[in-house]
C-alpha cells in the first residue's frame, strides 16, 4: 500500500453559471495509496461527485493538480487507469450480461476469446456466472450492481472510482454488495474512492472516510478506520459504532469545536 495511486493538490473548482458563478470545491489536498479505500462523504452538493469526477478527468479543476499513478488525471483516463461505476449500473438492454462486461475490452480492441475468459473470470469473481446469457433487465438491481462493477474491473484498472453505486439498492442488498466490494477490492488489490451519504457504509468499507463540509467543499476532517478483517459481525463491534459516531460528529461540525477548544 505504499505507492501513490490518487495525488491531490489545492484543488479548486469554480462553476460559471448564468446566475453567477458557483464554487463548488476550495483547497483540497489527498494523497490516496495503492490498494487503500477511501470514501467521500458529506452534505448534498459539498462536491463529492465533482472531485471524483476531477480525479477521473472528465471535469478540469480551476486551481490545482490531480495525478492519477503519477499520471495527469487527462492522461489516465485515456490510458484507462481507472473504472468508473455510477449509482445506475447503466447495462446495455440488448446485450447480454456477458456482453457488458466484455464491452470496454471490445471498445479497445481485445479480441473475441480473449474478451470472453476475462468476462467468464470477472462473472465468477461477482457471483453471476450462472447469468452470463441472461439479459440485464432480467437481474435484480444488487445483480446489476455487480455486473456493473465486473465491468468497471473488465481492464483490470489499479483505481475504482465509485459514485453511490449502492444508493438504489434496499438495505439487506447494500450490505451484502458492501461485503462483496470488501472481498473485491482486497483481491484485486485496487484502490478505491467512494462517494457516499451513508456513514455506515462509508465506515465498513474505507480504511479512511473524508468527511467534506457544506459548500464551497473542503476537506473537514479525515477519520482513519481500523476494523480490521470486515465479516457480518464487524457492523455490530464497539469499533463499528466508535466509527459511526466519530463521522457522525465530524459531519455536525464537532470536530471543528474540539480543535477550536483543544
Ligand atoms: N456542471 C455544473 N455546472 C454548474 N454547477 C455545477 C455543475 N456540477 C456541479 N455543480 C455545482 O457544484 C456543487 C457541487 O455539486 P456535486 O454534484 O459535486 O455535489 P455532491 O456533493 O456530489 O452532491 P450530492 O450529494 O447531492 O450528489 C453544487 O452546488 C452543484 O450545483
Amino acid at each position: 500500500m505504499n505507492e501513490t495511486s490518487v495525488q491531490i493538490d489545492g484543488v479548486s473548482k469554480i462553476f460559471t453559471a448564468r446566475k453567477g458563478d458557483v464554487t463548488a470545491l476550495s483547497g483540497i489536498d489527498l494523497s490516496i495509496s495503492g490498494g487503500e479505500f477511501v470514501s467521500l462523504i458529506g452534505p448534498s452538493g459539498c462536491g463529492k461527485s465533482t472531485l471524483l469526477r476531477i480525479i477521473a478527468g472528465l471535469i478540469e479543476p480551476s486551481t490545482g493538480s490531480v495525478t492519477v499513478n503519477g499520471k495527469s488525471a487527462d492522461r489516465a483516463r485515456r490510458d484507462q487507469e481507472y473504472g468508473f461505476a455510477f449509482q445506475q449500473a447503466g447495462l446495455l438492454e440488448w446485450r447480454s450480461v456477458a456482453g457488458n462486461v466484455e464491452l470496454p475490452l471490445a471498445v479497445h480492441g481485445v479480441g473475441k476469446a480473449k474478451r470472453r475468459a476475462r468476462a467468464r473470470e470477472l462473472l465468477e469473481l461477482v457471483g453471476l456466472s450462472e447469468f452470463a446469457d441472461h439479459r440485464p433487465g432480467e437481474l435484480s438491481g444488487g445483480m446489476q450492481q455487480r455486473v456493473a462493477i465486473a465491468r468497471a474491473l473488465a481492464e483490470s484498472p489499479s483505481l475504482l472510482l465509485m459514485d453511490e453505486p449502492f444508493g438504489a439498492l434496499d438495505e439487506m442488498t447494500r450490505e451484502r454488495m458492501q461485503g462483496e466490494l470488501v472481498r473485491i477490492a482486497g483481491e484485486t488489490g485496487a484502490s478505491v474512492v467512494f462517494v457516499t451519504h451513508s456513514i455506515s457504509e462509508a465506515v465498513f468499507l474505507s480504511d479512511r472516510v473524508v468527511v467534506m463540509s457544506p459548500r464551497p467543499g473542503r476537506i473537514a476532517d479525515v477519520v482513519p478506520i481500523a476494523l480490521g478483517s470486515r465479516d457480518v459481525s464487524t457492523r455490530e463491534s464497539e469499533e463499528f459504532f466508535a466509527a459511526v459516531t466519530r463521522v457522525r460528529e465530524s459531519l455536525r461540525g464537532r470536530a471543528d469545536v474540539d480543535e477550536v477548544i483543544g
